[in-house]
């Protein structure tokens, strides 16, 4: 599966924090992320991560290019909910697109948590039809 990995800056470190803890089940997949996050999940875990710009800069975007080309199958995005961001329109974009397509997104650690689980128990096997 594509996986999309972004966090908030306040959010970082439980993004970090579920990288690390579910390594196991994310190196069997192909990781995307924005700019700052790819940046700090691979220093700190060693995956391989395929890294957009930064959310700020275009990174909420270019993954919802490629939601748009049924190019990602699978959106964890840790938001931050107290802080106002500068590119709030891309990440309402960004979130729209998952609905418009279909595409599991989570935004928070305890959707995380339970959307990992699902993927290792091959709950998203669903989405090989779609892609084939
Ligand atoms: O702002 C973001 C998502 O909206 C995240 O971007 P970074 O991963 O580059 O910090």
């Amino acid at each position: 599966m594509k996986i999309a990995l972004i966090a908030h800056d306040e959010k970082k470190d439980d993004m970090i924090n579920f990288a690390i803890s579910y390594k196991h089940i994310l190196k069997e997949h192909a990781l995307f992320a924005t700019g700052t996050t790819g940046q700090r999940i691979a220093e700190a875990t060693g995956l391989d991560v395929h890294r957009f710009n930064s959310g700020p800069l275009g990174g909420d975007q270019q993954i919802g290019a490629k939601i748009s080309e049924n190019e990602m199958d699978l959106v964890i995005f840790f938001k931050d909910p107290l802080t106002a961001q500068p590119h709030e329109p891309d990440i309402s974009a960004l979130m729209r697109l998952c609905d418009v397509y279909q595409i599991p997104l989570v935004t928070n650690l305890a959707g995380a948590e339970v959307m990992i689980r699902a993927l290792e128990a091959g709950f998203f096997h669903w989405r090989d039809v779609i892609d084939a």
